[in-house]
């Protein structure tokens, strides 16, 4: 399969599990990579044919606005479900990081597989 991906997606989000946190909104990073057969684009010339990469990053943006989430883990497993649904896609690999939340270190998060290649 080939891949559609979104790389260093930069999103305010309202996450963590201290009570400062959910007073605040963080910054997350978020980095996606879609499976997907880029050869029926690839010979159509077509948008429709695509999996659409600003369609998803626009729908990421809007999830991770939609509410608060205690856990990283959880965000991504929500991202992974609604991509997977919503554009079928097959199978993905969501990373989700925070860049300011641990001192000392460049960033912070989770690395989730989900769906078959
Ligand atoms: N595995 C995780 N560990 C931690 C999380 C998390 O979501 N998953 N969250 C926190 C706090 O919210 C932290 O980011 C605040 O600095 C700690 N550990």
């Amino acid at each position: 399969m080939d891949i559609v991906y979104i790389r260093d997606l930069r999103i305010k989000a309202r996450i963590g599990i201290y009570p400062w946190e959910k007073a605040i909104q963080q910054q997350i990073r978020v980095d996606i990579e879609m499976a997907w057969d880029n050869r029926i684009p690839a010979a159509s010339d077509k948008i429709e044919d695509t999996l659409n990469y600003k369609t998803a990053a626009q729908r990421v943006v809007q999830l991770v606005e939609a509410d608060h989430y205690d856990l990283v883990e959880r965000l991504a497993e929500e991202i992974a479900k609604t991509l997977m649904t919503e554009m079928q896609v097959p199978w993905l690999r969501v990373t989700l990081g925070k860049p300011f939340a641990v001192k000392g270190s460049a960033e912070v998060g989770v690395q989730i597989e989900r769906g078959q290649r």
